[in-house]
């Protein structure tokens, strides 16, 4: 919208009110408070966080505009909407709304028309119409575009787009952002769905899952402030690498220490280091390297039977067993000196049935707490000094071998004991034989691998119970990488599911370990709780990928339908044939020139492998051109120039894309390989390339 039109003049005025009223408010706040007094310390940490509002305020006050008549008013109101609120200091009034409040859920939710609206606040239904739906574009304190994409009257063709195209127009750099601005209809369901469900997401590629479940955190952090508590929220994602992509969008939304781990880290923090991972088993080398046979993917795969529940309700058969025998048939009363004894039928009792609440480590530490007790009590009733030193020395002798001899409450032991030779008369062991032996083998060496770690995590949570690490939400990113134990796991340490698992079957290039069927997650939860949502919608790249590779999907064993493009038309795909290796150096060079010149600040090249990668690098770099590596393990995305294996691309996006030898040999046509090159094609935002030497793969024939 041109700068002299009266839309832009008048908001401009709004904007620099806004200003004036952000300063009033910042100068009222007065100096920090580093004084002893309790009560003004207290509230110098409310100070502080308006402080923070305000500054977070003062470079962008507000994104939105909403002109809603409620029922029973005669005029509509301008409800302006920001990442943080403010209301007016003189009238207590609201001035800025904050986007996750109730009545902004019609910004999102408003999608044209003259139909009656309706929003749910606290106080009940609340109704009205929009009379103006207008976006605003305000940068380093300057008004910069003012779209209307809904004027009550007005043809309003094709205006809700608008302001969406111009932000997905924008370049990269090397984090995820915001999108509080456009949020859309579909994504802001997700988004405000009540606390208790475990909502389970499949998004297409580009379709926002990662950007709305960071979105959704900080709606709930809102919704209920006095309930739930940043620290207890977490987000579970791939890699490091990833985290590190995404650790932008939080603090951009006002909030802080939500945790950001990986299932691994998190599981192996439980388990006190008492596990080693086994190393040099990469999963680049086994299941995504050219070289060898890739194992066949069944219920047999070592990652997917680990992560079943069936493997979870067998080990619980095992736990109660253990529980139910722990003290054994042929146990003994306890004799802490010839002539006094403590019979069999009290331990039962304190065991059995005193202590039969506490998980079982605490059930063993009391009992053996309890029996001391008992022994000190005995030798107080001892006159003679002398003879009850003699028997306080055999009586704690007799107490530690006698406790010594209680099964130990340890999950690896225990787990190690699953596969060990059964003893004969016990059921013979569902796990198929060659998991057995590899685990042994690990076991043996004194390590465990990553599909051994939900059931270890699972064993001493049963032993030592939650250890007051309640959860109040889960964040599951690329769920379809995990395993219904590991929810199950980490359903565990919630009082009620909640949860935001999110994932794309297309995307599932972790088949031999993770699901081929979001009912295999949702099976962890009850009707009640249950709740399925599909994004189709994306919004990542042009039309032109989109349709490209949608074609590729197809391929896939999923039978997803394809991604829905938003109308942003690009260059078409190109695809580039190169009659031998000397043409590659020179090709590259003038890909990336080229798009640099347009523009493109962060630029891929996806290899197939690990190794082809490690050779592209050396190659790029004996010809001066800089370009960052990604390997397996890496932390952190730096943007720019970036070489990575396809497997590794996964949640990530660049401006343009080059896909690296995209020959038949090199994904085949088959629904891995598919899924592979789906990943690849659906980083690029703006442009896709890919060369082949010889023939192309099939799978975008
Ligand atoms: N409503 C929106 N408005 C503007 N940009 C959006 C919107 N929704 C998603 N995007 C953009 O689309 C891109 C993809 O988002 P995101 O990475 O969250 O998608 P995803 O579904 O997790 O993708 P993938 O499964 O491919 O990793 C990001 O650049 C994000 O900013």
């Amino acid at each position: 919208m041109d700068q002299q039109t009266p839309q832009y003049r008048e908001e401009n005025r709004r904007l620099q009110d806004t200003f004036e009223e952000i300063d009033r408010q910042r100068s009222d706040i007065g100096p920090v408070y580093r004084g002893q007094d309790f009560t003004e310390q207290l509230l110098e940490e409310k100070r502080e966080e308006s402080r923070q509002r305000l500054a977070l305020l003062n470079n962008d006050p507000y994104f939105g505009r909403l002109d809603f008549r409620e029922d029973g008013k005669t005029e509509p109101q301008p409800l302006y909407i920001g990442k943080r609120g403010m209301d007016l200091k003189k009238t207590g009034e609201p001035y800025v709304i904050d986007w996750r409040a109730p009545v902004a859920s019609l910004f999102y939710s408003f999608t044209g028309g003259e139909a009656p609206v309706e929003y749910e606040a606290p106080e009940g239904i609340i109704g009205g119409d929009v009379h103006l739906k207008r976006n605003l574009s305000i940068r380093d304190r300057e008004l910069q575009r003012v779209v209307d994409s809904y004027e009550r009257g007005g043809d309003n063709i094709g205006l809700n787009d608008e302001f969406l195209l111009y932000k997905l127009g924008d370049k990269k750099d090397n984090r995820l952002r915001d999108i509080v601005s456009t949020i859309q209809a579909e994504q802001d369901q997700i988004i405000r769905a009540p606390r208790y469900k475990a909502l389970i997401i499949q998004g297409a590629a580009g379709s926002g899952k990662t950007t709305v479940a960071l979105h959704r955190l900080a709606f709930l952090l809102y919704q209920y402030q006095q309930q739930i508590k940043a620290e207890r929220m977490v987000i579970f994602a791939p890699n490091t690498m990833f985290l590190d992509y995404i650790s932008g969008v939080l603090p951009e939304l006002g909030v802080g220490n939500v945790k950001q781990t990986t299932f691994a880290e998190w599981a192996t923090d439980r388990l006190n280091a008492n596990v080693r991972l086994a190393p040099g088993t990469t999963e680049g080398n086994v299941w995504f390297s050219l070289e060898g046979k890739r194992p066949a993917i069944n219920d047999e795969t070592p990652g997917r039977f680990k992560g079943s529940l069936a493997f979870k309700a067998w080990i619980d058969d095992r736990l109660t067993e253990l529980e139910s025998q722990f003290l054994g048939e042929q146990m003994q009363p306890f004799e802490a000196w010839d002539g006094r004894a403590l019979s069999v039928e009290v331990i039962r009792e304190w065991f059995e049935v005193e202590y039969r609440h506490y998980s079982l480590a605490s059930r063993r530490d009391r009992l053996t707490a309890r029996i001391n007790r008992w022994l000190e009590m005995q030798l107080n009733t001892i006159g003679d000094p002398k003879i009850r030193k003699d028997k306080s020395k055999t009586g704690k002798q007799r107490l530690r071998a006698y406790t010594n001899k209680l099964p130990k409450a340890d999950a690896l032991e225990f787990y190690k004991s699953l596969f060990a030779p059964p003893s004969s008369g016990s059921d013979a062991t569902p796990i198929p034989g060659k998991i057995v032996k590899e685990t042994q083998a690990y076991l043996k060496k004194g390590y465990v691998q990553p599909e051994d770690l939900p059931a270890l995590v699972w064993i001493h949570y049963r032993f030592n119970g939650a250890e007051n690490l309640i959860f109040d939400h889960v964040v599951v990113d690329e769920a379809q990488d995990v395993s219904p134990f590991q929810i199950a796991l980490l359903n565990a340490f919630m009082n009620e599911p909640s949860f935001t698992i999110l994932g794309d079957l297309a995307q599932g290039i972790h088949a031999y370990r993770g699901v081929q069927r979001w009912e295999e997650l949702s099976a962890v939860f009850d009707d009640e709780h249950n709740s399925y949502h599909v994004l189709q919608q994306s919004y990542r790249s042009t039309l032109e990928i989109i349709e490209f590779a949608n074609r590729i999907l197809s391929h896939t064993d999923t039978g997803l339908p394809p991604a829905v493009p938003v109308f942003r038309s690009g260059d078409p795909v190109d695809i580039v044939r190169l009659d031998n290796q000397e043409e590659r150096l020179p090709f590259i060079r003038t890909f990336l020139e080229d798009n640099r010149e347009r523009g493109m600040r962060t630029i891929a090249i996806i290899g197939r492998t690990d190794e082809a990668c490690i050779r592209l690098h050396e190659e790029l770099q004996a010809g001066g051109i800089d370009a960052n590596l990604i390997s397996e393990g890496q932390t952190q995305y730096r943007g720019g120039v970036t070489i990575v294996p396809v497997y590794l691309a996964k949640g990530l996006e660049f401006d343009a894309v080059l896909v690296a030898d995209a020959g038949e040999r090199q994904y085949a046509l088959n629904p891995q390989d598919a899924k592979l090159l789906y990943v690849g094609c659906t980083r690029a935002l703006h442009r896709l390339t890919l060369y082949s030497y010889g023939n192309v793969t099939p799978l975008i024939s």
